[in-house]
């Protein structure tokens, strides 16, 4: 564990003109690199941001689901976090898989002391292959979390936890639930209808004051979705420190997700659900 008579002087805070931002990821990892801090890292440098990492949780997953978790004590991701602050300013951070109740009260700890300007939460609590990432503990420290964070992210099963509800079956009814977590937490929410059936794919920026903003886009056919959540979340806190506010952000992450899923197929990872392509802005295949 560092001492406070070790640290050296952390940068000024401005991340200066010209510079990269310099994002940091506190989630869980994935080897094959569709979820977690692997893909949040290359969502990072996909949106030109500087990217960071700080462990939360070492999963044994692939394209086909989790077959481990495996938590390291809370001292090793209190000193990956004090690490990171004690010399970066951090312009904004991503937090992904909390894992724990005692890791959730560590990093909120670490925001009200570093203050980052900007938090996205991604509050991952299943994955899309249906395993469990946090036990009901974590679950409700995740929801202590809310007041320190900016935007917050859940997918519709997600929102429903959140809001202590059923999960919704109509876009109509995941609009609701949004409000009412806005409300509640006093956060701005992110609504996801990547879940949802039909020909479109509906997101929804919700204000604490019940503004409702509508992005969608049309549904791309493709089994391979493995961290889109991941992605989305990483591309709004790279993003949000260029934008002028959470719609813009949200508008250009909402685009390039969209292409990365158009060009899941083409990447070939895995024989499960594999990951979209993070660089297809970038690298032609
Ligand atoms: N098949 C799809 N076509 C277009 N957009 C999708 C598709 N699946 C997910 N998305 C989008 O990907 C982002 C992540 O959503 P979602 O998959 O619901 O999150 P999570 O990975 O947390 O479950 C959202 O913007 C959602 O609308
Ligand atoms: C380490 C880790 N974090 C989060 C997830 C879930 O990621 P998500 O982007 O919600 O995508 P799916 O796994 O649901 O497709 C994960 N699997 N691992």
């Amino acid at each position: 564990m560092t001492h406070a008579s070790d640290r050296s002087p952390q940068q000024t805070r401005e991340h200066p003109p010209g510079s990269r931002p310099r994002v940091l990821s506190i989630a869980g990892t994935d080897p094959t690199g569709g979820a977690g801090i692997q893909a949040d890292l290359k969502s990072f440098a996909a949106h030109g941001a500087y990217g960071m990492a700080v462990v939360t949780a070492v999963v044994a997953q692939n394209t086909h689901g989790v077959r481990a978790v495996h938590l390291p004590p809370v001292d090793v991701l209190v000193g990956q976090l004090e690490a990171v602050s004690d010399d970066v300013a951090v312009d904004a951070v991503k937090i992904g898989m909390v894992a724990s109740e005692g890791y959730a009260q560590e990093i909120g700890l670490w925001l009200d002391r570093v203050q980052p300007r900007w938090v996205v939460l991604d509050p991952v609590m299943v994955a899309t292959s249906g395993h469990h990432l946090l036990d009901p503990g974590a679950e409700r420290a995740v929801v202590d979390l809310l007041p320190r964070v900016d935007l917050v992210t859940p997918n519709m099963a997600e929102l429903a936890v959140l809001v202590g509800q059923e999960t919704a079956t109509t876009w109509s009814a995941v609009l609701e639930q949004a409000v009412e977590l806005a409300r509640r937490a006093s956060v701005v929410v992110l609504a996801k209808g990547g879940h949802l059936l039909g020909p479109g794919s509906p997101d929804a920026l919700v204000t604490p004051e019940g503004v409702v903003t509508e992005v969608s886009a049309p549904r791309v056919q493709t089994s391979n979705v493995h961290g889109t959540g991941c992605s989305l979340s990483s591309a709004l806190a790279a993003l949000r420190p260029r934008c002028d506010d959470w719609e813009s952000a949200v508008r250009e992450a909402k685009t390039w997700i969209s292409g990365a899923l158009e060009a899941a197929d083409a990447l070939a990872v895995g024989s499960g659900n594999g990951p979209i392509d993070h660089l297809h802005a970038q690298v032609p295949v």
